[in-house]
């Protein structure tokens, strides 16, 4: 029997991912806290459901759980009131393929004793009083899950801010082949987050199979006695988007603005002692915010190709600046640079640097994938055309989910990194379009290939993460 959880690739066919459709929360975001909850911009949430994430949704079950929506289509559209997205209705899909976060919190919210700690944990992060723990333990587990994710009870009081960005599934966990790493994310606003995820995978019967598996990063145990400004440095801190899976003994790390290379450490330390990886390497990508984590600068797309921001992909330097910085005539550039450095079971002491990112990553093709050195092929953000590259990054050009190896989806607003698909032998089609041809059976999700899902993306994109930040994927087949 295939197992329930097992990622090695981050292209081998996608059987199974944990998501979540943007909640009543996203639609309370004000712009003076807009910032905090990590969005630059309020977004319209009906129009995000509608027009945007419903296609992502229906796409994904077209994949992964056919049976679900073939033939349904009309009907589905038809439905104003969109009952078959909402977890709590009758006609909800309810897939155990295209799997919600919403509806696994609410099953184990059943549970009177994880409904309990739950509560307190929540309210305790929240700072609420003794009172609300009751008023939240009294709720039926349904509104209870809407209510720890929207931040909103039932009546409509705001009792806790939302958590708007839980659409990035991503970001909670990795499944590293058949473990589960949970995060600790770095941002406040992130935190019930984590706690919301943690208490389902120790808790629902979809990861039975797992718990032992189930890997939680230990802090640095004198973290709590450091001043503040050392405690910053100190800290241990890892989301999702930054690790990656990308051969079955080949795991790579980004060391970020949200991933600490403490956290790195002990992830090297327990995977290795574990003997779950062979290779770790981590990338140390410049710490701003346009670039979070790794997936935001490059994601695969087939054994041999890969989409990434061309300025980060190799050293910039011309010759004559190499020379006017030695001078102390121009700044060093170094710190806006990739550093990489890869560690082997065994010779974790003795770690190799890698020149650039085009390097590892022709490397992973090559050594861990079995590509010919001649075949592996770059497609940079915006085409590498100035200055398109770096406002494409900015609406997640590079931030791309396979589906399978070589059909992958991403936003339809990248012209230009959409021609770069395009010159590359990529078909591309709107997502609208790829949906009604495989439910009049013009094309079918077994015999597409080479091609760009265009998922519209309008207030998707406001929040920096693209498709690759909205999965989570916990099976694949084996490339
Ligand atoms: N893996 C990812 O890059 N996730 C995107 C997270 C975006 C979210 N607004 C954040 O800043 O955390």
């Amino acid at each position: 029997m295939e197992n329930l959880i097992q990622v090695s690739s981050e292209v081998g066919t996608l059987r199974r991912l944990l998501i979540h459709s943007p909640d009543s929360g996203l639609g309370k975001v004000v712009p003076s806290k807009a910032q905090d909850w990590l969005f630059e911009d309020i977004v319209h949430l009906d129009t995000m459901r509608r027009q945007e994430y419903d296609f992502y949704v229906k796409t994904l079950l077209y994949f992964l759980d056919p049976d679900k929506i073939k033939g349904k289509l009309a009907t589905i559209n038809a439905d104003n009131d969109r009952n078959f997205f909402k977890p709590d209705n009758p006609e909800y899909f309810n897939s155990d393929k295209v799997i919600e976060l919403q509806k696994l919190l609410s099953d184990i919210l059943e549970n009177d004793l994880v409904r309990m700690k739950l509560v307190a944990a929540a309210c305790a992060i929240e700072k609420e009083w003794y009172t609300t723990h009751d008023e939240l333990f009294n709720l039926p587990p349904i509104e209870l899950a809407k209510t720890l994710i929207s931040g909103s009870t039932p009546s409509g009081e705001m009792l806790f801010p939302p958590i708007p960005n839980f659409i990035f599934t991503r970001d909670i966990g990795i499944t590293i082949n058949n473990h589960i790493l949970l995060n600790r994310p770095k941002k406040q606003a992130r935190t019930r987050e984590a706690l919301l995820v943690q208490y389902i995978f120790f808790n629902h019967p979809i990861f039975d199979a797992v718990r032992k598996n189930l890997i939680e990063i230990p802090d640095n145990e004198t973290l709590f006695l450091l001043p503040e400004y050392e405690a910053n440095e100190a800290q241990t801190t890892l989301e999702g988007g930054d690790v990656m899976m990308v051969a079955k003994n080949h795991l790579l790390i980004g060391i970020s603005e949200r991933t600490t290379v403490n956290a790195a450490k002990q992830v090297i330390k327990i995977l290795f002692e574990k003997k779950i990886v062979d290779k770790i390497t981590l990338v140390k990508i410049p710490n701003k915010r346009d670039y979070m984590h790794i997936d935001t600068v490059f994601t695969q797309v087939k054994r041999n190709v890969w989409v990434l921001l061309g300025s980060l992909a190799k050293p910039q330097l011309k010759a004559e600046d190499e020379v006017l910085i030695k001078a102390g005539l121009l700044p060093s550039k170094k710190a806006e640079q990739v550093h990489i450095v890869q560690f082997r079971r065994g010779q974790a002491d003795e770690p190799r640097e890698i020149a650039s990112l085009e390097e590892l990553l022709t490397e992973i093709s090559i050594y861990d994938l079995g590509c010919q050195p001649l075949d592996v092929k770059f497609i940079y953000s915006g085409n590498n055309e100035f200055p398109y590259g770096a406002r494409e990054q900015w609406t997640d050009s590079c931030n791309l989910l396979a589906v399978k190896e070589g059909v992958v989806i991403g936003y339809d607003r990248n012209d230009k990194t959409l021609e770069a698909f395009k010159e590359m032998g990529f078909e591309t089609i709107k997502m609208e379009d790829l949906l009604n041809d495989f439910e009049s059976g013009k094309r079918s999700p077994e015999t597409i290939q080479n091609t760009f899902i265009m998922l519209p993306s309008a207030e998707l994109s406001r929040a920096r993460g693209g498709s690759h930040c909205m999965s989570m994927p916990i099976l694949r087949s084996e490339l």
